[in-house]
Order: C-alpha cells, then structure tokens, then sequence
C-alpha cells in the first residue's frame, strides 16, 4: 500500500528553526489535520512536503524512496493549494484553469473543475474581480483537473462559505475514498473523518540559530 512519510525532521526558515523531530506515517485514503498557534510551521511543513523547500535535516519519503532524489516525480504526484491564491488577475476564471490545466496536463477537467466549486456562473469574470472567497474556490478547483494521489492543502476554508466548505468535504472524502491522501492545515473546523492529526506545538522550537536564543 503507498506510504508518504517523514522522520526526524527539521525546517529552517531564514536563521530560524522552526521545528524539529517531526514523524509522521500516511497511507493510502488517510487525511492528515495540522494545527497549531500562529508561526508553528504549518505551511513551512507543506512547503517541505511538497517539496518546495528541502528539510534541514530528515527524511521525507514516498514508498520508501526519498522525494528529494527525484522532485519532479514527486510533483507529478501532488496538488498543492498554498494560503495565497495564485491567480493572474487579467485572465478569467475559465483562462486560470486553463492555465493550471495545462501545467497538470488535463485540459479537459475545466468545465467539471468550475462546476465542483461553483464557478460556472462566473467562468468569464476576470481573476481580479473576485471575492475573496470566489479566489479561493478557483484556487480549490485546481484539486478537480487532475488525478493525483497527493494533495498538499494551507488553510483551504479561508474565506469558504459553509456550501463551499461542504463540497470541499465532499471532495476530500472521495479523493480518500479512491485511495488518496490529504494532509491540510487549519484553525477552524472542517468535517475530515478519522483524521491523523499532528499538533505543531509539539515540534515547534523557533530556536535563532545564529542568536542561539529560543523565543
Ligand atoms: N520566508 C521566510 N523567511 C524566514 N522566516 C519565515 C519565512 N516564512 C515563514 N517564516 C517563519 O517561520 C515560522 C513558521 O511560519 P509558518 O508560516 O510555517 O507558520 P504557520 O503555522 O503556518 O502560521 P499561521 O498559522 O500564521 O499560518 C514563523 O516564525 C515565520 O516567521
């Protein structure tokens, strides 16, 4: 069964340590929740995770195999939605997915993409006139062009009504239900059953180590 895992690992931020000692062990269909305070490392640990930014030390692997030693094979596996919304303002709802389909390879998925978020209505409104929460559902419905095993997601329900948040659900659980993983942060609460959950405030050190302080 595929694995996703990591041991003994640590991030640098700039000087900062941000955490270290951090395990944890995923499997096909499992969702992984990240919580902790402001500034514990979440999105620095999806950052790692979808390899972004190496770990300072430790390993991150897929079935075994470290996927530092060949990123692009582990990019092709993964879908990852960062808190910022990356979406080019002159380009419409329809030309962002386009966009994004051409660089997952599935152009097809569109039409399909805009409905699962609700977004048909507003295919041909230019990015720089959404809502926040239009931005985020367009940057969600990227996780519908392609069939990916993996997807990597910061604060997803930032600015998601409560339908939103619901299809958001909805599609969490039958990516797992095909065999998929997720690992998402959060602050608030979103309907992800049977969770692995791993705190950052039990990883976290902030240690400077230039300084050699601890905050
Ligand atoms: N580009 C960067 N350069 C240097 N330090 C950074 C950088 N990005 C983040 N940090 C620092 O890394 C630490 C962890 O930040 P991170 O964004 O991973 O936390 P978080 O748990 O996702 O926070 P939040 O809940 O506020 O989103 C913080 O101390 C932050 O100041």
């Amino acid at each position: 069964m595929t694995e996703f895992s990591a041991v003994d690992m640590a991030c640098l931020r700039g000087q900062t340590l941000v955490f270290a000692d951090l395990a944890f062990r995923l499997k096909a269909g499992e969702a992984m929740v990240l919580s902790g305070p402001n500034g514990s490392g979440k999105s620095s640990l999806l950052r790692v995770l979808a390899g972004l930014n190496a770990p300072f030390s430790g390993d991150v692997s897929w079935d075994g195999e470290n996927v530092f030693e060949d990123r692009q094979a582990h990019a092709d596996r993964l879908i990852y939605v960062g808190h910022l919304n990356a979406i080019k303002p002159p380009l419409t709802v329809r030309e962002n997915l386009d966009f994004w389909a051409g660089m997952l390879g599935n152009r097809p998925a569109v039409a399909d993409a805009m409905a699962a978020f609700d977004l048909t209505a507003i295919a041909d409104a230019p990015g720089r006139v959404l809502s926040s929460g239009q931005g985020r559902r367009l940057n969600l419905a990227r996780l519908c062009l392609d069939d990916r095993p993996l997807w990597l997601l910061d604060e997803p329900t930032v600015g998601l009504d409560v339908a939103s948040c619901r299809r958001l659900e909805a599609l969490i659980q039958g990516h797992r239900d095909k065999g998929g993983m997720v690992i998402l942060s959060t602050h608030v609460g979103i309907d992800v059953p049977d969770p692995v959950t791993l705190d950052m405030a039990r990883f976290s050190r902030t240690v400077d180590l230039l300084d050699g302080g601890v905050r």
